[in-house]
């Protein structure tokens, strides 16, 4: 008799499993892109370094601001140069944005706000003395902390780190996941079909897709019949290579449901759990090899992939070092929904952010049986109800997980 165990508790157990000690490797900044960043990320300078322009213009002291007299130009400052004259009171520096404030000026006086006569200006619009200067430190200061161990690098951080001078950074190893779908009546992209009970897999493809999006690197295994020597053989081979192995279909009840007997009785892995209170999902089997994790999702193509996203993706964030977390947020439900059953239930709606706030409705998702994968296109979220709540009432808040957010 299977026992079967909460969604908290099996989250709770996948949370709780040791992971070994994360290697680092070095990688140049653009090709970190998704990887997560392995040390503290300090500023060794300001920045900027000196007092600099924000504009075109001319460095001024702030007291020819309150003169009538007009103010000689002695010197053009261009970015990139460092210029030896001083700015004193009667006298303007030509100065340009990006460029460093020259010595005794202390104001920028912007170009469309003054009259150049000859070799002079005359200011016809003030501005406060400081105007457009860009401070020591603006943008940082010296030991700042930039970037915290643990955050995932995208655009921002490349640009960050680029003004630090930094073209190699620590990234921790992404974990390797190794993927395949289990049936006798599933055929692979391109594969003939020959009888009319066959059908076409997915859910193999649809997990690489969720887990690369994840950063992992996948090793895609494809399909394997429902035979106990080939799911053995298969299993073996990706324990071998992967961190994370992820199979699909044969973990309920039927007779040719072999994963589950491969795993308990051929690899003797220690079973974690087999059986959750989840719809979609009941069957998902997980347990350890080696330290390795094995995830056996059920075979339906909504099932897996809602699994998939439940238990595979926060491992990988795990495994990465990532302190990333499903995208659940508070969104406001169009219509009456009566609870089913005592499960943790994951139903597929459709998401809006209307006024600031999530709305979801059902329009046009189909109802039937765990295969229905076509109810994640579009603008998918999948509503969530716990097992002890109670029936939902249109216009009520409801937990939702942004499906089109998931990293
Ligand atoms: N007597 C019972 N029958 C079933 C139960 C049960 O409790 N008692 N549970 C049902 C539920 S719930 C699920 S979920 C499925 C899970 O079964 P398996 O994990 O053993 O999966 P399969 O039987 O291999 O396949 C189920 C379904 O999905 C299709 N499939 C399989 N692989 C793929 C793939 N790679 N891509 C797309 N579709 C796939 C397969 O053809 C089946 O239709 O068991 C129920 N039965
Ligand atoms: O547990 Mo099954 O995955 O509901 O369809």
């Amino acid at each position: 008799m299977r026992n079967f165990i909460s969604y908290e508790k099996s989250l709770e157990i996948l949370e709780n499993i040791k992971t070994k000690t994360p290697t680092i490797k070095k990688m140049f900044l653009t090709d970190a892109l998704g990887h997560v960043i392995a040390q503290d990320i300090i500023a060794d300078h300001n920045s900027p370094e000196f007092p600099t322009s924000a504009m075109d213009g001319y460095a001024i002291k702030a007291e020819d601001l309150n003169s009538e007299k007009l103010i000689t130009i002695i010197d053009k400052n261009p970015a990139g140069s460092v210029v030896e004259s001083e700015v004193s009171q009667g006298v303007c520096i030509k100065t340009f944005t990006g460029s460093l404030m020259p010595k005794g000026s202390d104001t920028l006086i912007p170009i469309e706000n003054v009259e150049v006569i000859e070799d002079k200006i005359k200011i016809i619009k003030k501005v406060p003395k400081g105007f457009s200067i860009r401070e020591v430190g603006e943008n940082y200061k010296k030991d700042d902390i930039l970037i915290k161990k643990g955050t995932i690098i995208s655009f921002a951080e490349v640009g960050v780190l680029a003004s630090l001078n930094i073209a190699q950074i620590g990234v921790f190893v992404s974990p390797t996941v190794a993927i395949a779908s289990t049936g006798s009546e599933i055929l692979d992209l391109g594969e003939i079909k020959t009888n009319d009970s066959q059908i076409r897999s997915s859910n193999h493809l649809t997990i690489e897709a969720l887990c690369k999006k994840a950063g992992a690197d996948v090793i895609q295994m494809g399909i394997v019949k429902d035979d106990i020597n080939s799911i053995t053989q298969l299993l073996q081979t990706g324990l071998q290579k992967a961190d994370i192995v992820i199979t699909t279909g044969g973990v309920s009840v039927g007779d040719y449901d072999f994963v589950q007997d491969v795993i308990k009785d051929k690899l003797n892995a220690e079973i974690l759990f087999h059986g959750v209170t989840v719809k979609p999902g009941m069957h998902l089997l997980a347990a350890l090899k080696d330290d390795k994790l094995i995830i056996a999702l059920p075979g339906f193509a909504y099932s897996s992939t809602v699994c998939a996203i439940l238990y595979v993706l926060p491992f990988i964030y795990k495994l990465k070092q990532s302190k990333q977390k499903l995208p659940i947020v508070k969104a406001k439900i169009n219509q009456d929904f009566p609870r089913r059953i005592p499960k943790t239930i994951f139903t597929a709606c459709n998401v809006e952010y209307i006024n600031g706030n999530y709305e979801i409705n059902f329009d046009g998702k189909r109802k039937g049986t765990s295969a229905i994968l076509t109810n994640m296109l579009e603008t998918p979220a999948l509503l969530i109800q716990k097992d002890d709540s109670e029936d939902i009432k249109a216009g009520e808040m409801v937990d939702i997980l942004l499906l089109d957010q998931l990293k």
